[in-house]
């Protein structure tokens, strides 16, 4: 039954699928990706102004026909959208754990269990000016046109506390530019003396799942 002042919310997709990155790569999830986003990454690889608006009720449905208990919140930009603690406290007094894919530049809602932040270099001059303070995994992009990543990384590593810090390949067209990803990696980590980054791969690119 659809209610006729239920909250909309612009989604581009849900599905179930397996993590395909970081730290939880692998693990059994449920992925409710919204639309629009607060920045404009030209490598982008979701049409994030591609969505419908879905009612609270027309989501949980949907998220309720999967049988897996974690969810990963993602985009476009999860933080951007009006009126989420509603459907995030729906989602945890169904029992769920809520992980979001953020990039990072605004509040992560309370409900959340999990923060994976993937910030963009292109944008260093928004997250010198704010960002968020704690991740559980910050993932960084290797911009092929980047020269300087290394040093975006060494900010993030300043603004934002996680338990892990990972460089992960820009995918174009099928392509991965993964030796300049561990190129960067080997130079990032050989610049201090406790080495922190490590790599992470879209594995769902290459194995093909979604
Ligand atoms: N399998 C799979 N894992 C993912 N992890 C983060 C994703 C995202 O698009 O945010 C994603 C995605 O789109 N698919
Ligand atoms: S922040 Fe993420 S969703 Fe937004 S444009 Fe960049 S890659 Fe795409
Ligand atoms: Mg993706």
């Amino acid at each position: 039954m659809q209610l006729i002042n239920e909250p909309k919310f612009p989604i581009v997709e849900i599905f179930e699928s397996l993590q395909g990155e970081g730290a939880n790569t692998g693990m059994p999830s449920i992925f409710v990706r919204f639309g629009k986003c607060n920045l404009a990454c030209p490598w982008c690889d979701t049409n994030y102004n591609q969505f419908e608006q879905w009612s609270l009720s027309q989501i949980l449905q949907k998220v309720r026909s999967f049988s897996v208990k974690n969810i990963i919140i993602t985009g476009g930009e999860p933080t951007i959208q009006v009126g989420i603690a509603l459907l995030l406290d729906r989602l945890k007094a169904d029992g769920y754990f809520l992980a979001i894919e953020t990039n990072g530049l605004k509040a992560i809602p309370s409900q959340i269990d999990y923060i994976a932040t993937s910030p963009k270099a292109m944008y260093a001059k928004k997250y010198e000016n704010r960002c968020i303070p704690f991740a559980h995994e910050v993932r960084i992009v290797v911009d092929e046109q980047d020269e300087n990543v290394q040093d975006f990384c060494q900010l993030i590593e300043s603004k934002i506390q996680a338990n892990g810090y990972y460089l992960s390949p820009c995918e174009i067209n099928g392509k991965m530019n993964l030796l300049q990803t561990i190129t960067h990696l080997g130079l990032l980590n050989q610049r201090q003396n406790k080495p922190k980054w490590q790599l992470s791969i879209q594995t769902h690119k290459l194995i093909g799942i979604e």
